[in-house]
């Protein structure tokens, strides 16, 4: 059934197999590896399992016609967006992870702050723990902001969903800093009103279209 639909998909749209079989890689990666080191590392499995994401989609959700972005730059940003999301997801995520033995967070960047993979498992929420959760949120919401600049230029009808997306994922970063950075025992999640707020909130930036913005980077032939 998965596959026909996947076969239909890409008979209709020119989808690249590319990021189809880099994700399989990074299942397969996820399999074997429970610690990274460094954030070049998190960020490749962020870009197999997630990133890839974005860009499958890209050639189904279309680039608006009136769009003067270059092509790589939209795809830059729906690779931003998955990278977002799974970062956000990651930080989600910390203490039901560590009790399935795994760490997706940089350990270089854990030592920089005091911390080691025991503080980790031990799910105890430190002034350390505070200062090192601010430091990766703070680089979570820059790719949400390098994936904004991206919404815009995308066909009318993939806009809406998109930003109610993007607005909504980021919103667990909001929710994790509400619960003082307890990620441990309390599961961030954003709530039926807020949920329901983001829709036409969405929808009114969905309205703005590629040609009444700033070009986000000049056609090379242009
Ligand atoms: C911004 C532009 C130009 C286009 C949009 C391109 C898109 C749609 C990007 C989003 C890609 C996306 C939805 C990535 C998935 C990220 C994610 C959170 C994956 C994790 O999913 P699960 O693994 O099911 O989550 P759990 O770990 O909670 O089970």
């Amino acid at each position: 059934m998965l596959d026909a639909a996947l076969a239909d998909t890409v008979r209709k749209f020119p989808v690249d197999i590319q990021p189809f079989r880099d994700m399989i890689e990074g299942m397969r990666t996820d399999l074997v590896k429970s610690r990274y080191e460094t954030f070049d590392e998190l960020y490749l499995y962020c870009y197999y399992v997630a990133g890839t994401v974005g860009l499958m989609s890209v050639p189904v959700m279309g680039i608006a016609p009136q769009s003067k972005a270059t092509t790589e730059s939209v795809y830059n940003a729906a690779l931003a967006l998955g990278i977002a999301n799974q970062l956000t997801n990651i930080l989600r995520d910390v203490g039901e992870d560590a009790r399935r033995g795994r760490i997706y967070l940089p350990r270089d960047e854990l030592a920089q702050f005091g911390l080691c993979e025991d503080d980790i498992f031990a799910g105890i929420v430190t002034d350390k723990w505070r200062a090192f959760m601010k430091d990766q949120i703070k680089r979570a919401r820059m790719f949400f902001d390098e994936a904004e600049k991206g919404v815009v230029e995308l066909d009318k009808d993939s806009r809406w969903p998109v930003w109610a997306s993007l607005i909504l994922y980021r919103q667990i970063l909001d929710s994790i800093e509400v619960n003082d950075y307890d990620n441990f025992t309390k599961r961030a999640y954003v709530g039926k009103f807020k949920k329901l707020l983001s829709l036409p909130v969405a929808y009114g930036r969905a309205l703005v279209h590629p040609s009444q913005t700033p070009v986000l980077a000049k056609k090379a032939h242009s």
